[in-house]
């Protein structure tokens, strides 16, 4: 291409990208004023050997928003071909004019192929250093299949030869993400709790950005929240018939509906409520293990990351990060504002905490819920340490108390109750009793196990009020979450809001 064909690509590419950006699941500004997208890099990657292999670049697409606030960088793996590829299916296309189609290059076997091959051998190119991060991997090379994991998810994977994971970061942080950065803290501890770390690619600076990480692939681990809601689609739920498989619920998770088997049909009612409670007993036992696991890592974390007090200073700045969020989301959501008062309250009330009994802050996972836990024939994995995605990085990468993770777990044990429940409950009545009783039992049990694990009970009455502010803020951010991504799932955390509370107003 010539030097000004070359910029008529490019005006073209970011007046395409200015289109087709907003539509993306991974985009996360969705609450902002979009004004235009530019195309910041383009790093082109391709096999060096044979010549002539296939070529594609990793464009930096940066979304400039008419709001004042500061730009976002997205990556956009894409193919640059004269035609579609046919192993690629029917992949994105982002451009194209009579000559030249550009596509989404996590379709194409070819160019995924190439970035594994670059990992593996250590590659440099200009703007991307390839790096293999476990020395005895060797992946087959050209990859013989690869297929995109086809998941709701923030960010995009590909399963690689049905035993890697490559996953693509799209939102571009100045920093190393804490995916990577986690995941190799947890590499050296030895951790039994996460998938290998394979390989990275990141860009050319001592510290980031990062553009994606290759882990081992756990095939058929289902993950938590699949699990949970197999259990409780089977719980004899007063009043309703049981549901069929994957039919209870909202409008489609990420895996909603993944291994759920439906309840009592074809079974007399009798064996239906042995085999339910059968299926409850089991999921005590695992509930529990999730808690040690979970103790294992934060131990893990420590270890090799450090910890300190979280201390006075600490909790006022804690109380006050968790009121500038409920600021933001009451803006973006006036649903919120009957609880303003009592939230604010809570989130004082961890001001006025002992430092004592505040305990230390370390790195934690940040984000974890029963969709980040996979249940592989060894144990449970934790998976994406990248943290919140709303927030950003420099908070994500900072210390926090583990108090954190366990809340996140809590509020996502009643999230997957009042889930199955579906919408029409809004009102508890014995339907909502039953699944209720069954989010307190796994509660129970998962800090059961992280207790046994870590000699820390996260439920001592000393820390009452950081756990409790901590699931408040989790849900808070769960209802803004929701109505920027899944407006049909708002009212669940913000029902939450008003158990947690105690002043569920039926609204
Ligand atoms: N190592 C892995 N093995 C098997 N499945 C995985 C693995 N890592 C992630 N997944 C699956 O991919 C989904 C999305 O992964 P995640 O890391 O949470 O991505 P995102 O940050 O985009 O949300 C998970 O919910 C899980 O189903
Ligand atoms: O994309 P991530 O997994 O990093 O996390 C975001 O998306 C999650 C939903 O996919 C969201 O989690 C909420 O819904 C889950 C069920 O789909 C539930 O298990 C969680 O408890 C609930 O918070 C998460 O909050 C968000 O950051």
């Amino acid at each position: 291409m010539t030097a000004p064909a070359r910029v008529t690509w490019s005006a073209r590419l970011a007046a395409s990208l200015t289109v087709w950006l907003p539509t993306q699941r991974w985009f996360a500004g969705k609450g902002r004023p979009l004004r235009h997208v530019g195309v910041e890099h383009c790093l082109p990657f391709r096999e060096a050997r044979p010549p002539g292999g296939p070529e594609g670049v990793i464009v930096v697409a940066r979304a400039h928003f008419a709001d004042g606030g500061p730009p976002e960088d997205y990556q956009v793996p894409l193919g640059v071909s004269s035609r579609l590829p046919a192993a690629a299916g029917t992949p994105a296309v982002v451009a194209r004019d009579r000559d030249t189609v550009v596509y989404d290059a996590l379709a194409d076997p070819e160019l995924t192929s190439c970035l594994v091959g670059l990992i593996a051998r250590g590659t440099r190119t200009d703007g991307l250093r390839f790096r293999a991060e476990s020395p005895g991997m060797r992946p087959p090379h050209p990859v013989p299949s690869s297929r995109p994991l086809g998941v709701e998810q923030s960010n995009s994977s590909v399963v690689v030869d049905g035993r890697y994971l490559l996953k693509v970061f799209r939102r571009l942080g100045p920093g190393r993400n804490p995916d990577l950065e986690l995941h190799r803290m947890l590499h050296v501890a030895g951790s039994a709790h996460v998938p290998r770390l394979l390989g990275s690619i990141e860009g050319p600076a001592a510290d980031g950005p990062t553009y994606a990480t290759l882990q081992e692939y756990a095939e058929d681990a289902p993950s938590g929240w699949d699990l949970a809601l197999r259990d409780l689609r089977r719980l004899p739920l007063p009043g309703r018939a049981a549901a069929p498989a994957g039919g209870a619920g909202g409008s489609g998770g990420r895996t909603d509906g993944a291994g759920a088997t439906g309840g009592t049909r074809g079974g007399t009612a009798a064996s239906a409520a042995e085999a339910a409670s059968t299926a409850e007993a089991a999921g005590v036992g695992e509930a529990w293990r999730l808690g040690e696991a979970v103790a294992a890592v934060h131990r893990e974390l420590a270890a090799v990351g450090g910890s300190r007090p979280l201390g006075r200073p600490g909790l006022a700045r804690l109380a006050g990060a968790m009121t500038n969020r409920l600021d933001l989301a009451l803006e973006a959501v006036p649903r919120l504002a009957p609880y303003e008062k009592a939230l604010r309250e809570a989130f004082a009330a961890v001001a006025g905490m002992e430092p004592e009994a505040a305990g230390r802050v370390q790195r934690v996972h940040g984000d974890l819920h029963l969709g980040q836990v996979l249940r592989a024939p060894d144990g449970w994995l934790l998976i994406d340490f990248e943290g919140e995605p709303a927030r950003p990085l420099t908070e994500r990468r900072a210390m926090a108390s583990p108090v954190r993770d366990v809340a996140g777990m809590l509020r996502s044990f009643s999230y997957a109750a009042y889930h199955v429940l579906g919408a029409a409950d809004r009102v508890p009545g014995p339907a909502g009793a039953v699944a209720e009783a069954w989010a307190r039992r796994m509660q129970g049990a998962f800090c059961d196990g992280y207790a046994a694990a870590s000699r820390v009970d996260p439920r001592s009455r000393a820390r009452a009020p950081l756990l409790a502010a901590y699931q408040l803020d989790k849900a808070v951010y769960e209802v803004l979450y929701e109505t920027r991504n899944r407006p049909d799932w708002a009212w669940n955390p913000l029902r939450a809001i008003g158990r947690l509370l105690g002043t569920d107003s039926g609204q």
